[in-house]
């Protein structure tokens, strides 16, 4: 029997992003093809203003491009209704952010629990099980009840990670995850990211400036001026 090839979890084709305001028309990527396969770690390089934040806000399904396609598991995003699109990214994308995003009035395991809510068919039993589960895989088994301002900045963001894997997503989208941590909470980071990578086949895509974090995942993009140059 022929094995049929696994389609990228995620593919980009040809893509252009213009963004349009009333004075100044600006390219911000510009004949970007790119596949992130399953497993795979990837880091996006390159300087400010080069499209980083704006390829990951396309692969995350938040914006569209003004030329090109995206695909997610061979299939692409266009032909989705806005009733899939909006289940594709809430059940297949995860994201982590500098800042982290948590709701301060909410406790740790709450936070995790959020995208959760929006699951048909999950019962609260079942959901509050999740999220304990992810908090006790990122380190933060002790931490379930304490609130967002009495954890390390570290500590936010491995919530912020538990959150994100909550949801068992295809692929996690991490937007400069260690960038407002000192350097060593941005290793523990980092290594904690490696480890969901390595031992649990996680599919990371991870926007950074730190060249010494971008060697250590699997494959570096580097765009300039919108293009990739490698
Ligand atoms: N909503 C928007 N409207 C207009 N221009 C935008 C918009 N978002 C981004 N841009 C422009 O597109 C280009 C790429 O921006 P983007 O945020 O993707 O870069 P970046 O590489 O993530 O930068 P940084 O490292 O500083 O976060 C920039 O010139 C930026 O000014």
């Amino acid at each position: 029997m022929t094995k049929i090839a696994e389609a990228p979890v995620l593919r980009l084709i040809d893509i252009e992003k213009i963004y349009q305001t009333s004075t100044v028309e600006t390219s911000a990527l510009n004949c970007v093809s790119l596949s992130i396969n399953r497993g795979e770690f990837v880091s996006v390089m390159g300087p400010s203003g080069c499209g980083k934040s704006t390829l990951l806000s396309l692969m995350g399904l938040l914006d569209e491009p003004s030329v090109g396609t995206v695909e997610v598991n061979g299939r692409p995003v266009r032909s989705y209704s806005e009733k899939d699109l909006a289940s594709l990214r809430n059940e297949k994308i995860g994201f982590i952010f500098q800042s982290y995003h948590l709701i301060n009035d909410l406790s740790v395991v709450d936070n995790v629990e959020l995208p959760l809510l929006y699951r048909s068919g999950m019962s609260a039993k079942d959901r509050r099980k999740r999220a304990l589960a992810m908090l006790e895989k990122v380190g933060l088994g002790a931490r379930t009840s304490h609130f967002p301002q009495q954890l390390s900045g570290g500590q936010r963001q491995r919530v912020a990670i538990a959150r994100a894997l909550a949801g068992e997503p295809e692929i996690i989208l991490a937007d400069e995850p260690t960038g407002n941590l000192d350097s060593v909470m941005g290793e523990e980071i980092m290594d904690l990211l490696l480890h969901l990578n390595e031992k649990e086949g996680t599919t990371i895509v991870m926007v950074t400036h730190d060249e010494a974090q971008a060697q250590r995942t699997k494959r570096q993009i580097r765009l300039l001026d919108g293009s990739q140059v490698n």
